[in-house]
């Protein structure tokens, strides 16, 4: 659907050239919601402004369902942007014109019919739920609302691709898991290929199947939501996820550990698909002469999918924790802490 086919682009200020995205391959899928994460200035920008010729590659090409966009005419060019929408961290709403005329806006530049214009502004307002709102002006909505007309107005043309340039990122949380859960609903309604990108790991987490994480201008590790979340590999994609799922061991049990490690019996235990269903530390502490002390954790979803760390800490006579560590070896990844290791 859209492929990056090793994409660079080089920015030329004041006689010296700088790589804003390099050597880029991806690929995204049809009715696939895809999304970039990476620090400001990664070039996460650059890239998705690629897609629609916004800006140009200064090698490799950006094909959409195979055709490359930079050997499109001008006119073939306009067609095919049409078949993009766009929505933006600041809305990019007319003040000047309200609601139904910012929705409207793209369909009467392309020239469509006013009756068709009306029934296709109408329907979208109300998947959007603004039907409501249709006459009142911007600066009579809150951020959320905005950001329901921006994605109106992306709507209108029926794209198939849906690019979302940091939607969420001036909005508060419940606001923000509003407009994905439509974003959501974008995808599975009208079956629209979502490219987003974003600083914010818990977007890629509510909302994405795929995720490539970017650091100055590369893409440096991507996959599913659930291999990159559950195993990164990349230490930048690391911290991003350390900013939604919390592994690391809290400073208090690491000073335990120093304190008295040889007499301390702590481990992780990573919970994956249908195990964290499961009573496991229950069926140990009835199967074994052990008790299970829960120190730290965190149980979330990832797709639908359970996942999640605790850590634990194991009591009782040695032989006795022998056999419910190989017991619970039989069904979860399980990891000593050490004061040093984590
Ligand atoms: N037109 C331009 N001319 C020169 N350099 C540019 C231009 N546009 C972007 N850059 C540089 O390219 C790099 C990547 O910018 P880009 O905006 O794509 O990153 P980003 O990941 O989207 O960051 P942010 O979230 O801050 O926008 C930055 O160092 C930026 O200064």
């Amino acid at each position: 659907m859209i492929h990056f086919d090793h994409v660079t682009k080089v920015y030329e200020s004041n006689g010296t050239s700088f790589k804003a995205v390099n050597d880029v391959e991806l690929k995204v899928e049809k009715g696939e919601i895809f999304g970039v994460i990476g620090f400001s200035g990664a070039g996460k920008s650059t890239l998705i402004r690629l897609v629609n010729l916004l800006e140009r590659p200064t090698s490799g090409s950006v094909l959409l369902n195979d055709r490359d966009m930079a050997s499109l005419k001008k006119s073939e060019l306009r067609e095919q942007r049409r078949k993009i929408g766009m929505i933006f961290q600041h809305f990019n709403l007319l003040e000047s014109k309200n609601v139904y005329h910012n929705v409207a806006f793209p369909l009467s530049l392309a020239g469509v019919p006013k009756k068709e214009i009306d029934s296709r502004v109408t329907e979208i307002l109300e998947f959007v739920g603004l039907s409501d709102k249709s006459t009142q002006y911007p600066d009579q909505l809150s951020g959320g609302q905005k950001q329901r007309v921006g994605i109106a107005r992306a709507l209108a043309t029926s794209p198939e691709i849906l690019l979302c340039d940091e939607a969420t990122s001036a909005l508060d949380p419940e606001t923000t898991k509003s407009i994905l859960d439509l974003l959501k609903r974008v995808r599975d309604e009208y079956n629209i290929t979502i490219l987003m990108i974003t600083h914010e790991m818990n977007v890629i987490r509510e909302v994405c199947d795929q995720v490539a994480v970017m650091e100055q201008g590369q893409l440096i590790e991507q996959g599913t939501i659930f291999d990159v979340f559950s195993n990164p590999k990349h230490q930048t994609t690391k911290n991003f996820v350390r900013t939604v799922m919390q592994d690391e061991i809290p400073e208090s049990i690491l000073r335990l550990l120093s304190d008295q490690e040889r007499s301390r019996h702590i481990y992780r235990i990573t919970f994956v698909n249908e195990t964290t269903g499961e009573p496991i530390l229950s069926r140990v502490s009835k199967g074994f002469d052990v008790e299970v002390n829960v120190l730290h954790g965190q149980i979330t979803e990832l797709q639908g999918v359970p996942f999640g760390n605790l850590i634990v800490e194991l009591q009782g006579e040695q032989s006795e924790i022998l056999k419910a560590i190989h017991y619970l070896q039989t069904s979860v990844q399980l990891k000593e802490v050490t004061a040093h290791a984590g």
